[in-house]
């Protein structure tokens, strides 16, 4: 199955997922002196409840915490989207250094990590039945930087121990995401595509403009995780992201000037 290594990476993934070169594919590489500022895009609404979080998993590619979405508690409306969107998992891709990580990159500078807070648009039962549609899904990018130890972060990074290796997962309550969250929730915004396959070019991306922190330290735990289940050669999960894609003509807003 696709990786992100040498014989199944990103630029392996065309072969199988020939969308890969599609006209809105993600991530991008965001030019701010580029994007249009756009008075008609409303501020973000995220409302979080912390007790739709139910477990976080190593699903072999990243890890991801997992959230009840049978309700309308956990929510994104406004923003670019029209409509509710339910948020359904968190998950984040990184380096396997400090230099390296991000998905999108700002002006080709890239982060060591990103964090994708994943909605659907509940206009469809389901989030497999709005994975396919092209306002299927909107994911709330924000960018890791290198700084102070983050306090909020250390709680997910504290149930590594459980999830070490592919496969393995453990229950995660009471956590609420909107502390993952920046100070500011001003965005650019575009349209773009699962950054892994099946690549589906459903996704309205939201990503904030401003980082939240992380330390070496703790950047050293999520490279501690394993691509690798049990009983397989370990290989460390690390360098788990797309390269930035061909914009092919699309216009990037920001919702700040
Ligand atoms: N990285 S991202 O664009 O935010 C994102 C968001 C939601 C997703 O479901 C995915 N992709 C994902 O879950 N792929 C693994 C499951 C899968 C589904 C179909 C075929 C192969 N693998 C990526
Ligand atoms: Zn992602």
């Amino acid at each position: 199955g696709w990786g992100y290594g040498p014989s199944n990476g990103p630029d392996k993934w065309e072969i199988e997922y020939p969308i890969a070169n599609g006209p809105r594919q993600s991530p991008i590489d965001i030019i701010p002196r580029e994007a249009q500022f756009d008075s008609s895009l409303k501020a973000l609404k995220l409302r979080y409840d912390p007790s739709n979080s139910t477990g976080i998993l190593n699903n072999g590619h990243s890890f991801q915490v997992d959230f009840t979405d049978d309700k309308d508690s956990s929510t994104l409306t406004g923003g670019p989207i029209t409509g509710t969107y339910r948020l359904r998992q968190f998950h984040f891709h990184w380096g396997g250094s400090d230099e390296r990580g991000s998905e999108h990159t700002v002006n080709g500078i890239k982060f060591p990590c990103e964090l994708h807070l994943v909605h659907w648009n509940t206009k469809y039962p389901s989030f497999g039945e709005a994975a396919p549609q092209p306002d299927g899904l909107a994911v709330v990018g924000v960018f890791l930087k290198i700084g102070a130890a983050n306090p909020r972060l250390q709680k997910v990074l504290d149930a590594f121990e459980a999830i070490r290796s592919k496969g393995k997962q453990t229950t995660f309550p009471g956590f609420d995401p909107k502390t993952l969250l920046p100070g500011s929730l001003d965005y650019w915004t575009y349209d773009g595509s699962l950054t892994t396959p099946p690549l589906l070019e459903s996704v309205t991306w939201i990503v904030l403009r401003d980082p939240i922190s992380v330390s070496p330290a703790q950047m050293a735990m999520f490279r501690s995780l394993m691509f690798s289940g049990d009983g397989e050669a370990p290989c460390c999960m690390v360098d788990n992201y797309r390269p930035p894609q061909p914009l092919k003509g699309r216009a990037v807003r920001a919702s700040f000037k």
